[in-house]
C-alpha cells in the first residue's frame, strides 16, 4: 500500500522557525524541526532575512521528511518590512512588527488621512507595526536604501519567493501592510508614502499555489508551494476556526482574534481589520508585551515562571517594549500599588494579570467589530507557547470568567501552513483539511468567577498612568 502523502508547514515567527511534516490523511505530525532567529536589542527590532532562509532550510530538513514532501507552505510573522535589490538580495535587515521607531510615521499618516478613512479603506488605522509606517520610516531615515529598493516583501513573501523565484503574497498577510484593500493595492495610500505598486508582490487567491520549488532548495524541485500567510491567519487556519469563536494567543506577541464574515473597520485603531487566509476576515488586537515580557519580569524577580502567588494590591503594566494595545509606543514597564507585605510571587502574578488584561479588554472590541456575537460565557481557545503554562491558563480563566479550551494541536501556525499545502494535494479547502485534522480539540478548563476587583485595579492604574505611559524615558 502506498504511503499517504506528507506535507510540510512552516512558521517563521519572531524568535524561531518551526517546521512540521504532516500526514495529509490523518493530520498526524510525523516530524518537527526548529531553528532560532536573532532579533536586535536596543532601540529597534531587526532581523536578517538571510538568517530566516538558513533557519528555514535547517528546520525543514530536521523534520526528516523534506525529501518526500508533496507540498509546502509558509506562515510568517506579520508586517515586517523586507527590502530587496534587483537580484532579490536583502538591502538591509528587516524592520520587524515590534519595532516602534516607526510610531511618529504612523501618527503622521493617520493625521493626514484621518482614522475613519484609514479604517474604511485599509481596514485598519496604522500603528508603528504596520508595513506602511515602516516604509515611511525607511524613506525618512535611510532614503538611499528606499531609493535602491527593487522589491518590497513581507517575511513570508520573502521566504516563499526564495523557494519559487516569484514575487507573491496572500490577502491575509497583505492586509497587515496598510496598503491592501479587497479591491487590490490602494494606489492613493501607496502614493502617500511614495511607494511604486510595481515593487509589490502579486496577491495569490486563497487556496491557489504560489509556484513550485526551484532547484537548489531544501525540498525537491517542482514541489507545489502554497500561498502561505501571516502567522495569525495561519493559526486560525490550523484551528479550522469557525466564525465568532474567540482565540487568545500567548507568544512573543499576545493576540486576540476571531474569524468573522463581516469586514471590520475600527476607527479607534484597537482592532486591526485583517483578512483571513480564506475568504473571510480576522479582526485582531495585538500586544507587544506578552510571554517574553512576563518571563523577563520573572527573571528580574528571581522566580520560576509558574511561581506566582495570589492576593495583594500590586499592579504591573509590563510594557517593556512600549505598547501597541493600548497604542502607547513610548511606554515602559510600571509597578504600582506595592505595600510592605507585597511578595515577589504576587508581583509576578500581577505581571501576568497586566499582560492578559489588555488582551481581554480588546477581545470585546474584536467580536463587536466583525459583527459576530460570542456570549460572555462562551469558551475561549488558548494557544501559543504560553498556553502550556499553568500561570497563563489560570490568569486567563480568572480575568475572563470564561471556560478555556487548550487545543491539542501544537505549532498551530505551522499546522495551518501545512493545511494550505495539503489543500494543494487533495483539492480541499485548507479550513476543511484543518477541521478534519481536529487540532482545535483539547481539554476544556471550566470557568471560574471573574476577578472583577483585579480587573478594576488594573484598569484604574492604566487610566491614571496616562502621562507616564506617553513619556519616553531616555
Ligand atoms: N510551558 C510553558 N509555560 C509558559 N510559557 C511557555 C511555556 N512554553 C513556552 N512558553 C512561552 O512561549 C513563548 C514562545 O511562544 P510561541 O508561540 O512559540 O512564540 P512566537 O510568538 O515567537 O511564535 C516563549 O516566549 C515562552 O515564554
Ligand atoms: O504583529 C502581529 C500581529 O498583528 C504579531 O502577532 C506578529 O505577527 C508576530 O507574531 P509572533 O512572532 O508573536 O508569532
Amino acid at each position: 500500500m502506498a504511503a499517504a502523502p506528507v506535507v510540510i508547514g512552516v512558521d517563521s515567527s519572531t524568535q524561531a522557525t518551526k517546521a512540521v511534516a504532516v500526514d495529509v490523511e490523518t493530520g498526524e505530525v510525523l516530524g518537527t524541526g526548529r531553528a532560532p532567529h536573532t532579533v536586535s536589542a536596543g532601540e529597534g527590532r531587526e532581523s536578517d532575512p538571510r538568517q530566516w532562509g538558513r533557519a528555514f532550510d535547517d528546520a525543514v530538513r530536521a523534520t526528516g521528511h523534506a525529501d518526500r514532501a508533496a507540498a509546502v507552505s509558509i506562515g510568517g510573522q506579520q508586517h515586517g518590512l523586507v527590502v530587496l535589490d534587483a537580484a532579490g538580495a536583502p538591502l538591509r535587515p528587516a524592520l520587524l512588527w515590534n519595532d516602534v521607531r516607526s510610531a511618529p510615521q504612523a501618527e503622521a499618516l493617520t493625521a493626514r488621512l484621518g482614522a475613519h478613512s484609514w479604517a474604511g479603506r485599509a481596514g485598519s488605522v496604522p500603528t508603528a507595526a504596520f508595513t506602511v509606517a515602516k516604509w515611511a520610516w525607511l524613506r525618512d531615515n535611510e532614503p538611499h536604501t528606499a531609493a535602491a529598493t527593487a522589491a518590497v516583501r513581507l517575511p513570508h513573501d520573502y521566504l516563499t519567493g526564495r523557494l519559487t523565484g516569484a514575487g507573491t503574497t496572500d490577502r491575509g498577510d497583505a492586509s497587515g501592510t496598510g496598503w491592501w484593500t479587497p479591491a487590490g493595492y490602494d494606489k492613493d495610500l501607496l502614493g502617500l508614502v511614495g511607494l511604486d505598486p510595481a515593487l509589490l508582490p502579486e496577491v495569490v487567491p486563497a487556496g491557489a499555489a504560489a509556484g513550485t520549488v526551484r532547484a537548489g532548495a531544501a525540498l525537491r524541485e517542482g514541489v507545489p508551494v502554497a500561498a502561505g500567510t501571516g502567522d495569525n491567519m495561519a493559526a486560525a487556519l490550523g484551528l479550522g476556526l469557525r466564525p465568532g469563536v474567540p482565540v487568545l494567543s500567548l507568544g512573543t506577541s499576545g493576540t486576540v482574534y476571531a474569524v468573522t464574515r463581516g469586514r471590520p473597520a475600527d476607527p479607534t485603531g484597537t482592532v486591526a481589520g485583517f483578512a483571513d487566509a480564506g475568504e473571510d476576515w480576522l479582526p485582531l488586537a495585538c500586544t507587544l508585551n506578552c510571554t517574553l515580557a512576563v518571563d523577563r519580569i520573572a527573571t528580574l524577580l528571581g522566580r520560576e515562571r509558574d511561581a506566582v502567588e495570589a492576593g495583594g494590591t500590586a499592579v504591573v503594566l509590563p510594557f517593556l517594549d512600549g505598547e501597541r494595545t493600548p497604542n502607547l509606543p513610548n511606554a515602559s514597564g510600571l509597578f504600582h500599588g506595592l505595600r510592605h507585605d507585597t511578595t515577589p510571587g504576587q508581583l509576578l502574578q500581577a505581571a501576568y494579570d497586566g499582560a492578559v488584561h489588555t488582551l481581554l479588554v480588546a477581545l470585546e472590541d474584536v467580536l463587536r467589530q466583525g459583527g459576530e456575537s460570542a456570549g460572555a460565557g462562551d469558551e475561549l481557545l488558548l494557544i501559543g507557547g504560553g498556553a502550556q503554562g499553568a500561570a497563563w491558563q489560570d490568569t486567563v480563566r480568572r480575568l475572563s470568567g470564561r471556560p478555556v479550551r487548550v487545543p491539542q494541536g501544537r505549532e498551530l501556525v505551522a499546522l495551518g501552513a501545512a493545511a494550505q499545502a495539503a489543500g494543494l494535494v487533495t483539492g480541499e479547502s485548507p479550513y476543511d483539511v484543518a477541521r478534519r485534522w481536529g487540532a482545535a480539540d483539547g481539554p476544556l478548563l471550566e470557568a471560574v468567577p471573574r476577578d472583577t476587583e483585579a480587573v478594576e485595579r488594573i484598569a484604574g492604574t492604566l487610566s491614571r498612568a496616562a502621562e507616564l505611559m506617553t513619556y519616553r524615558q531616555a
